[in-house]
């Protein structure tokens, strides 16, 4: 039993009683029609999959004018319906104008049941993969307008970021492969993304692909894709993530995660601009535009060899180099509201505002892990805030990543140290024994710190 609704229109009672008596023992619904008017309102009623329709109502008729009119009127409702048509023998030119204006198929009256089952079955299984094909196509259309949203969501206006900006702006619009480097958390995904959105490729696929999460086994039949058969689970054919961003964007992020043999694996497709599936020696034109990214010293990694100087060649026509949080000033502040904003509203509350003291240690800290960490931070502020503001408490910083302040600290002590030192050398006029005296030191003791400061 196929689960499918089938609407029948013919104004021949006979006809919709033989259909109906055959049709439900094969599938699931069955409605019958004796007039095209009622059409609307059928399916504005019930979801309809097949309808199968006659080509003429009114007495006398037979050149299926009526037949073509509904049809065109059920395609404007909508153009995925599958209409069937039914009609008479030695009328065939008639059915072959309607396919033209957009039929799925006709059966010939009166009709064998095995060949009315056979063709509404295969009309079924077209109307599943349209449907299916229609829900990819939204999907991929709201993606790629989420991703248009997004574009101009690069917070801050550090002179570090401006420059990183202006670089983008330039090479967007090309088709140059893009290296990304940076810490982690800097976004390199949002830069990868806003260099997709700000190209010609934008109404394309951007696909992303984290190398760092693909191991040996995985690697060629995720990129490169395989036929039926060339392994153990290969059940059907399926296409690689390079043959899928045909005409887009490619993303490959974590790229120095990859072994020297799968190096050499990507370097022969970048090289050729082909793929070859798994099990397959055919090979495929790709037409992609590469970025790629990495938190990893690519240069030292060639100087030690592990990674390959073509590779990084072929990968690096321009790079951007993202400047960690700390060294992009008030960024860090602007991010900061920016959170408090997104979260306050995803948690229902309003805690917008950072107060000063919080505002200071947020400026302060060393953020290791950039704008990820800030991110985490700011979504437990807004979470622990007991009223509308985030407090100093609330950041729960960790002391140890306040290099910045330790090292203030550490520098006005020994400033004050030599200080003191030369002081008691001015009182005691160059008196080794009584300028240590006063300061508490053994002489040796003093001759070192006379040493160290040079005095
Ligand atoms: N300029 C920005 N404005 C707003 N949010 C940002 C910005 N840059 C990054 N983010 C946010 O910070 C987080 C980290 O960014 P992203 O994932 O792009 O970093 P990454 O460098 O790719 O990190 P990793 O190296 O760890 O993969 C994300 O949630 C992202 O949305």
């Amino acid at each position: 039993m196929i689960n499918a609704t089938i609407l029948v229109i013919d104004d021949d009672d006979d006809i919709l009683l033989s259909a109906r008596l055959f049709l439900k023992s094969h599938f699931s619904q069955v409605t019958t029609c004796r007039s095209p008017k009622e059409i609307n309102v059928l399916l504005s009623r019930n979801e309809v999959d097949i309808i199968l329709l006659d080509m003429n109502y009114q007495k006398g008729a037979s050149d299926g004018r009526e037949g073509l009119y509904w049809l065109e009127h059920i395609l404007s409702v909508d153009r995925e319906y599958v209409v069937i048509l039914m009609t008479a023998y030695g009328n065939v030119e008639l059915a072959v104008r309607a396919i033209k204006k957009g039929a799925t198929d006709f059966i010939l009256k009166p009709w064998e049941n095995e060949k009315l089952f056979a063709t509404l079955s295969a009309a079924w299984k077209l109307r599943q993969s349209t449907r299916k094909a229609s829900r990819l196509e939204k999907i991929r259309s709201s993606l790629q307008s989420d991703l248009a949203n997004r574009a101009g969501a690069i917070i801050g206006s550090s002179p570090a970021l401006l420059g990183v900006q202006r670089t983008l702006g330039k090479v967007a619009p090309t088709d140059a492969n893009v290296l990304i480097l940076g810490e982690n958390g800097t976004g390199k995904q949002v830069f990868a993304h806003e260099l997709h959105q700000l190209s010609n490729r934008r109404n394309q696929v951007f696909m992303h692909v984290d190398l760092g999460a693909l191991n040996e086994n995985l690697f060629e039949s995720e990129l490169f894709g395989y036929a039926k058969g060339a392994f153990t689970d290969a059940r059907d054919d399926k296409p690689g993530r390079f043959e899928l961003a045909e005409g887009g964007t490619i993303f490959l992020d974590e790229i120095g995660n990859l072994s020297l043999p799968l190096q050499a694996k990507l370097l022969t497709v970048l090289q050729n601009r082909t793929v070859t599936r798994l099990g397959e020696s055919r090979e495929r034109k790709i037409d992609v535009r590469l970025i790629a990214a990495t938190n990893m010293p690519l240069d030292e990694m060639v100087a030690k060899g592990t990674f390959r100087q073509d590779l990084l060649f072929r990968i690096n026509t321009v790079e951007l180099l993202l400047p960690p949080l700390r060294q992009r000033g008030d960024d860090v502040l602007e991010l900061a509201a920016h959170f408090a904003n997104a979260f306050s509203t995803r948690y229902h509350k309003d805690c917008r505002t950072i107060d000063p003291q919080a505002a200071r240690l947020i400026q302060q800290y060393a953020w290791p892990g950039n704008i990820r960490e800030l991110q985490h931070v700011i979504e437990r502020a807004v979470i622990m805030a007991d009223d509308d503001r985030i407090s100093e408490h609330d950041l729960q910083l960790r002391q140890t990543h306040f290099p910045a302040a330790a090292a203030a600290s550490d520098m006005q002590l020994e400033e004050m140290e030599r200080l003191m030192v030369s002081n008691a050398l001015n009182k005691h006029k160059g008196n080794i024994s009584k300028a240590a005296g006063e300061l508490g030191l053994t002489r040796a003791a003093l001759y070192r710190r006379i040493e160290k400061f040079g005095l």
